[in-house]
């Protein structure tokens, strides 16, 4: 079944998306923004993906999940989780991922200056899998202010933060539905990873949109 036969993204769009009691797919969005040092913030959006099930379920059955091989000195390694990377001009695994970066965007566009027009999926199968201490810091969020705007599907992960160089670090709840926006420096100033966990946890997608050109 198709994304849009199971979710009613119908009159939705911008900030005052779907706020009607007809069960619009996502409401208006105003996140909860925790500043960072050196000019970095962080967005939340709990639960903002209603009936985040459905959407969940397709992307696990339909997206063409890839092992990640990463070059690391002088071997290739395994990534513990699978991707796909979608860029702007092809075609997307559901047409509601095309809503959600739209109603997103529209909310940063007018600070950021620029649309977010890309989707990076990451598939964690378990508590194994994970992403080490990174930023996203392939073209212009090397040297500019960005946003990366995750949307989280199935089981609840942690998101750590930590100021680059060194410093406490800060964890995140990510959890079915939840949107978590990185803003202003943060992926110059500060690196963010998915641990690994003991507990017993499902998979969990996550959903990264970006401006052009960064990664
Ligand atoms: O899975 C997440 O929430 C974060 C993924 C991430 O940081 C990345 O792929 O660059
Ligand atoms: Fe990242």
């Amino acid at each position: 079944m198709a994304l849009q036969d199971v979710l009613d993204f119908g009159e939705v769009g911008a900030d005052e998306a779907g706020c009607d009691e007809g069960g619009a797919a996502f409401g208006a969005l105003a996140p909860m923004r925790t500043p960072l040092a050196h000019g970095a913030w962080v967005d939340i959006a709990p639960g903002w993906l209603r009936r985040a099930d459905e959407l969940y379920a397709a992307l696990l059955r339909d997206v063409p999940w890839k092992a990640e091989r990463r070059q690391m000195y002088d071997a290739v390694v395994d990534v513990p989780r699978l991707t796909k990377f979608y860029d702007a001009a092809e075609p997307w695994p559901h047409p509601g991922l095309r809503e959600i970066c739209a109603a997103v965007s529209a909310h940063y566009q007018p600070s950021l200056g620029e649309p977010l027009v890309t989707a990076g999926l990451c598939l964690y199968r378990d508590g194994a899998d994970s992403v080490a201490w990174h930023g996203d810091r392939i073209g212009r969020s090397r040297y500019h202010d960005t946003v990366v705007a995750i949307l989280s599907l199935g089981s609840t992960r942690t998101l750590a933060l930590r100021p680059m160089g060194g410093g406490a670090s800060l964890k995140f709840t990510t959890g079915h539905g939840d949107l978590l926006v990185m803003g202003g420096s943060c992926q110059r100033t500060w690196e963010h990873a998915i641990p690994k966990t003991r507990d017993v946890v499902g998979p969990r997608i996550s959903v990264q949109f970006r401006p052009a050109g960064v990664r």
